[in-house]
């Protein structure tokens, strides 16, 4: 008999399924402490989780037995993916079923705050009948700017051309046919910021989400625009949007996440007369929430089982024999994704993986998967995107992935090289182990190097010219930035040249773009690799 642990409120309806199962028993526990679920997780095959659940370190530790971690919902955000991952343990989610509710609550909060419904059912209750304050705007041929055009954004963008709006949308992975297709106008984050009269974000939070919406952004705003996010607290920068509202750029805002759940009373957000705000409402309905609890369910029950299942956001098993000779390629697969990642502009069309020595032998598909991650991280979230799902997740994207395999190894024992092809450039990184050294960049498109994998690295393009390094040095250091390393490669003197440097800590924005203005140099790209 199997045991399983529901510690969020999670529809009846949805886990039936597991309570009718012969060889499963459920226990209904929500609203535990972390403490409470620590003492007594050690006797459960599996825990089902809404995102009240912290599913920690310590949770995944006294889970002795514990075999899959259920999450009713998209986000898994309170799961130690990483303590799940090393223990074996299998994280799943249900990432369509509250598609639909969010981007239906998204339109709920974009009309209310349109028409102030909020503030003026306040009054109306409190004996006020007041019909001067609340003189609202039409969605009708007003502009809606989409950052994320993912599951829930492209939902939001389809309604919204049903209200006459004319939508902007940016995602790293739409491209201009698919663009097109939907009848929305591909644009940049900054031709959004200046154009659009309402804005919505789509996203994960991510490291290169987060406050993608912030200071910068609302100084460029077209004035008047209206907010609403829907998606993960931090990708708009709180503190910013409230000086933006109250300078009157920013019309109004909805916030249905906050940067940190449930807000303190004092958050500046809660008595703000122009920003209304939901309780992390976006899924909640009764429909999202039986089928999100349906498809955990399900796949749970196939887990126990031992049968096929889908979703998983963790990695799988490995043949041994396959994975002594992948394994210690993973890592360097996965920065290489990540580098070329960070180091290409446009959304993605196709990525080439090419295998040279005797690596080539075995099938190499465990190691795309890290290189697919690499890349796919960068955009989607690392908490998202993970060895079971990346190639799942690139095809559903469109992503052609090539892989060519060679035994030739270009001087080296294994070379692992990967390129991008974006609508805009098509970019090239190669890699290997060096006996000794460990894992080295060796090459980045058509120029030879030699770096290391690691920690913030900056990219320089320049002419191979006389100075180069002096300037910038100097640069880097009257901005107190201390260069640990530093390559350059060219092929041919006098030529177009590449500079890498290692950094010991990460560099203000402004430098990069002051890189451009110094005399040979055409551009500085900051490289993060963890
Ligand atoms: N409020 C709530 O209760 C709910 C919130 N969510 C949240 O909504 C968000 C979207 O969910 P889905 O549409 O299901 O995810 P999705 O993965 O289908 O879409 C996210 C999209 O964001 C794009 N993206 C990544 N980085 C970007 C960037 N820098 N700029 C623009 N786009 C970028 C990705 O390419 C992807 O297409 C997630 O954060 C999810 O956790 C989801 C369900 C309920
Ligand atoms: O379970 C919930 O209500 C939260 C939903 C959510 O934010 C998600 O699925 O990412």
């Amino acid at each position: 008999m199997f045991k399983v642990l529901v510690s969020d409120p999670i529809s009846d309806m949805g886990i039936q399924q597991l309570m009718d199962a012969q060889d499963i028993s459920v226990d209904k526990k929500p609203g535990l402490s972390e403490d409470e679920l620590v003492a007594i997780i050690g006797q459960y095959d599996a825990l089902l989780v809404r995102s009240q659940t912290r599913v920690t370190e310590r949770v995944m530790e006294a889970g002795k037995q514990l075999k899959v971690v259920g999450r009713a919902g998209v986000g898994v955000d309170n799961i130690d993916l990483e303590a799940a991952t090393q223990r074996g343990i299998i994280v799943i989610n249900a990432p369509d079923g509250n598609t639909i509710t969010t981007c239906e609550h998204t339109f709920a909060m974009m009309m209310a705050v349109a028409r102030h419904i909020p503030q003026a059912y306040l009054k109306t209750v409190g004996g006020v009948w007041d019909r001067k304050s609340f003189v609202g705007v039409e969605l009708r041929n007003k502009v809606l700017g989409v950052l994320g055009m993912g599951r829930i954004g492209s939902e939001v963008a389809k309604r919204a051309k049903a209200f006459g709006m004319e939508i902007m949308g940016y995602d790293p992975f739409l491209t201009e046919e698919r663009a097109e297709k939907m009848g929305i106008k591909l644009s940049s984050v900054e031709d959004i910021v200046r154009n659009a009269d309402f804005m919505t974000v789509h996203t994960p939070l991510t490291p290169e989400t987060r406050h993608m919406i912030g200071k910068a952004q609302f100084e460029i705003m077209k004035p008047g625009m209206r907010i609403v996010n829907c998606a993960r607290g931090g990708i708009i920068d709180e503190y910013a949007l409230v000086e933006a509202v109250d300078q009157g750029i920013v019309a109004g805002a909805a916030f249905d996440v906050f940067e940190v759940e449930p807000p303190t009373e004092d958050h500046p957000f809660l008595k703000h007369p122009k920003i209304i705000v939901t309780p992390h409402l976006g899924a909640s309905t009764v429909e999202a929430q039986e089928n999100v609890a349906i498809d955990v369910s399900e796949q749970v029950l196939h887990i126990l089982r031992n049968e096929p299942f889908r979703n998983a956001v963790n990695m799988p098993p490995i043949p041994a024999d396959v994975l002594n000779k992948l394994q210690p390629y993973f890592s360097l697969g996965e920065r290489l994704g990540s580098f070329i990642a960070q180091l290409t502009e446009g959304a993605v069309e196709e990525i080439t993986v090419s295998y040279s020595g005797d690596v080539a032998d075995v099938d190499t598909q465990p190691l795309t998967r890290h290189i697919v991650k690499g890349i796919l991280s960068h955009h989607l979230g690392s908490e998202q995107v993970n060895l079971v799902n990346s190639m799942h997740l690139a095809k559903q994207r469109g992503l052609n992935i090539v892989t060519q395999k060679s035994n030739a190894a270009k001087g080296f024992t294994n070379l692992l090289s990967v390129t991008l092809r974006t609508k805009k450039e098509e970019r090239l990184v190669a890699g290997t182990l060096l006996n000794g050294y460990g894992a080295r960049i060796v090459q980045i498109d058509k120029f030879p190097v030699d770096v290391a994998p690691e920690g913030n690295l900056i990219l320089v393009s320049h002419n191979d010219k006389p100075g180069i390094i002096g300037r910038v040095g100097t640069l880097l250091g009257s901005n107190d930035v201390n260069i640990a390393t530093m390559q350059v490669g060219r092929k041919i003197v006098g030529g177009a040249a590449i500079m890498v440097l290692t950094v010991d800590k990460g560099v203000p924005k402004n430098v990069l773009t002051d890189f451009a203005q110094l005399p040979d140099i055409n551009n500085a790209k900051e490289i993060i690799l963890f």
